[in-house]
């Protein structure tokens, strides 16, 4: 039965392999609106592909047809958004890209405006990181006139999310993709046109009134742990998070670390129980041990600046715990293992190196993190630094 059109912004990893199967499933024709051109035109002209599953388990792939590909700048885009059919916006496209995309949707909703359409129309950015769509929703607003915001107050729904899969590239026009418990958290209160107990009919897509919740416990215990893995592996030399975590004191330290985010995670958020965060850290770690998964670590661990801004996967656990006197001592380490990376592909790495040396270490730590010399924070960031040194010589 067919649903509608939705619009997906970034037809890369997380877009073909998670969000776009899941919109298709549910019965919506999807246009993935890409700035990669070959990217479109591969997809254009192949009409399906594949998602493969990376579980131990044997499962049969899923072919994903019923949808377009787009360039991102193509004036047809803002044409679409008109549409009387057209009821979802997502996008995958880096949290830093969303005041790129931002005009175009802007524009689309202007002309959805003057084309009086009455339907609603949801956007959730599907991004690592807290309040995206809220984000994109700011950029936006910024490109709209008087008439344009009050039709937005009325009939388009942003609502932030978390979404959990894993999802390493592509490989021969096939998506491999994870399969453990997937999560695709979505704040219901933010939604337009649906009723208390209806949801968007996306199976996989579970609407919550408890949002900061599932983005905080996915942010600070699966990417926190994810991420600290990718940096303690680089120091010695592991090509993927699998090669990793097979190494004792780096499994140590990640698991450790998760702990210690959990045990204030379950004090800010008690809608998880210390046992669900239990089996939650075990799942994360045999989703890193998965030897099907080869994520590379430079993937996981890109943009290490991103990593380390203050509300994100590594600085995030160590402010929750703050705010509960627990200990950090691990975390800490994840954050002297990210200040150590120094991939030189990775522009980030590039910028934060250059930091360092300019900065030197305790000024690159008082930047980065705004903790004060003398606080025990900053000491055990420094101690750790000082550490995981050696493991590079
Ligand atoms: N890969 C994964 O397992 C997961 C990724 N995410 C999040 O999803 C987002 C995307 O990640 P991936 O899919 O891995 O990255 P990716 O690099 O595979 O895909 C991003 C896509 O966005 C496109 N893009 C860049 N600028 C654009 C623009 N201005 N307009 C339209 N498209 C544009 C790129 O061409 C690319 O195809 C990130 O925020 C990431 O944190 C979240 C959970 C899991
Ligand atoms: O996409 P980011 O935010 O750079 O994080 C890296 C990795 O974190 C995950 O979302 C989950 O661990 C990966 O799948 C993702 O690619």
């Amino acid at each position: 039965m067919t649903k509608g059109t939705a619009i997906h912004f970034g037809a890369g990893n997380i877009g073909r392999g998670f969000i776009g199967p899941l919109l298709v499933e549910a019965g919506y024709h999807v246009i993935f609106a890409d700035v990669n051109d070959t990217l479109i035109n591969s997809l254009n002209n192949r009409q399906e592909y594949q998602v493969h599953f990376l579980e131990p388990r044997k499962r049969r792939p899923m072919t994903v047809s019923n949808y377009s590909g787009i360039l991102s700048t193509n004036d047809s885009l803002i044409k679409a958004f008109a549409n009387d059919e057209m009821r979802i916006v997502t996008t995958s496209v880096g949290i830093a890209v969303l005041p790129k995309i931002a005009p175009a949707i802007a524009k689309g909703i202007a002309a959805r405006r003057k084309a009086g359409t009455k339907a609603a129309l949801n956007i959730i950015a599907c991004e690592n990181g807290i309040g995206a769509t809220e984000q994109l929703k700011e950029a936006l607003l910024e490109d709209l006139s008087k008439e344009d915001k009050q039709y937005v107050e009325k009939y388009i729904g942003f609502a932030n999310c978390a979404v959990d899969r894993i999802v390493p590239p592509f490989e021969n026009q096939s998506s491999p993709l994870d399969q453990y418990q997937i999560e695709w958290s979505v704040d219901r209160k933010s939604l337009k046109g649906i009723g208390e107990r209806e949801t968007l009919g996306i199976r996989g897509m579970h609407l919550t009134d408890d949002l900061l919740g599932f983005v905080e416990r996915k942010l600070f215990t699966l990417n926190c742990g994810h991420a600290i893995a990718a940096y303690l592996g680089y120091l010695k030399q592991c090509d993927t998070v699998f090669d990793s975590i097979k190494h004792k004191e780096i499994s140590q330290i990640v698991e450790d670390a998760m702990n210690e985010s959990s045990a204030a995670l379950v004090k800010k958020h008690p809608i998880f129980t210390e046992k669900e965060q239990r089996e939650y850290i075990e799942m994360c770690l045999d989703r890193f041990a998965n030897p099907n998964v080869g994520d590379d670590v430079q993937r996981v661990g890109r943009d290490p600046l991103r990593k380390l801004s203050q509300n994100d996967r590594l600085l995030g656990p160590i402010s929750m715990a703050q705010e509960y006197s627990l200990p950090i001592t691990n975390l800490c380490y994840g954050v002297a293992a990210a200040l150590l990376y120094d991939y030189q592909d990775d522009p980030q790495a590039v910028e934060l190196q250059e930091k360092v040396d300019d900065l030197g270490i305790v000024g690159t730590i008082t930047n980065i993190t705004d903790f004060k010399q003398d606080c025990n924070e900053f000491k055990a960031i420094l101690t750790a630094y000082h550490k995981l040194q050696k493991w590079r010589s």
